[in-house]
C-alpha cells in the first residue's frame, strides 16, 4: 500500500462544492482518504490578478502507482470540466500530487515532489495538518521546518 498527499486548490465557481466533488470522486476511483487538512483562504500565488484561492489537502492511501494516480487526478479534473486558461490562472480545480511515499519522480509530465511546494504556504500549512513530520525527500527536511523557514 501506498502513501501519497494530494494538495488541491480552487478559485472558480463554487469553490466549496469543488472540493466536496472533487474528494468525492477521488473516493469513487479507490483513493482511501486517510486524513484531510483544515481549508485555506490564500491569497493568489503567482498571477496575482485573480481570485482568492481555497486550499487543502489530503492524505490517501492507494494501491495505484504514482503515474495511475496522476491520470486519476487529471481525470476527475477533466471530468469537472476544468479549463486552464494559462499557467497559474484561475481554476475550478487543481490536484497536485505532492509526496508519493519518499519517492523522487523526475520525467517531463510527473515530477514528485512538487518542485515548487517548499515555496507555497497554502501547500505546506495543510500537509502540516496532515503530518507535520514528514521528511522531504530531496531537502531532507520536514514540512513543519519547511513551512517555518518560508515564514522567515
Ligand atoms: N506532481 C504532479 N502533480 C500533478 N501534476 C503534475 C505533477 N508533476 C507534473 N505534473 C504535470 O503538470 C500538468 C498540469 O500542469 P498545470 O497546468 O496544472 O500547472 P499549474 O497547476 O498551472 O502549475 P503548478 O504545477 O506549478 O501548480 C499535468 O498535466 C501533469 O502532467
Ligand atoms: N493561493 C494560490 N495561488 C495559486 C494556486 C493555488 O492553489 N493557491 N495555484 C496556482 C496554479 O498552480 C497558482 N496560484
Amino acid at each position: 500500500m501506498n502513501i501519497a498527499y494530494i494538495a488541491f486548490g480552487t478559485n472558480v465557481g463554487n469553490r466549496e462544492e469543488n472540493i466536496n466533488v472533487a474528494l468525492k470522486m477521488m473516493e469513487d476511483r479507490g483513493l482511501k482518504i486517510i486524513k484531510t487538512s483544515k481549508i485555506y483562504v490564500t491569497e493568489p500565488y503567482g498571477y496575482k490578478d485573480q481570485p482568492e484561492f481555497l486550499n487543502g489537502a489530503v492524505e490517501v492511501e492507494t494501491n495505484l502507482s504514482c503515474r495511475e494516480l496522476l491520470n486519476v487526478l487529471l481525470n476527475i479534473e477533466k471530468d469537472m470540466g476544468r479549463v486552464r486558461h494559462f499557467k497559474w490562472g484561475p481554476r475550478n480545480i487543481d490536484l497536485d500530487i505532492i509526496f508519493y511515499n519518499d519517492e523522487v519522480i523526475d520525467e517531463p509530465d510527473l515530477k514528485v515532489p512538487h518542485p515548487d511546494m517548499h515555496n507555497r504556504d497554502f501547500v505546506l500549512k495543510p500537509l502540516c495538518d496532515l503530518n507535520p513530520n514528514f521528511v522531504h525527500p530531496i531537502l531532507k527536511k520536514t514540512v513543519k521546518t519547511l513551512l517555518d523557514e518560508l515564514k522567515g
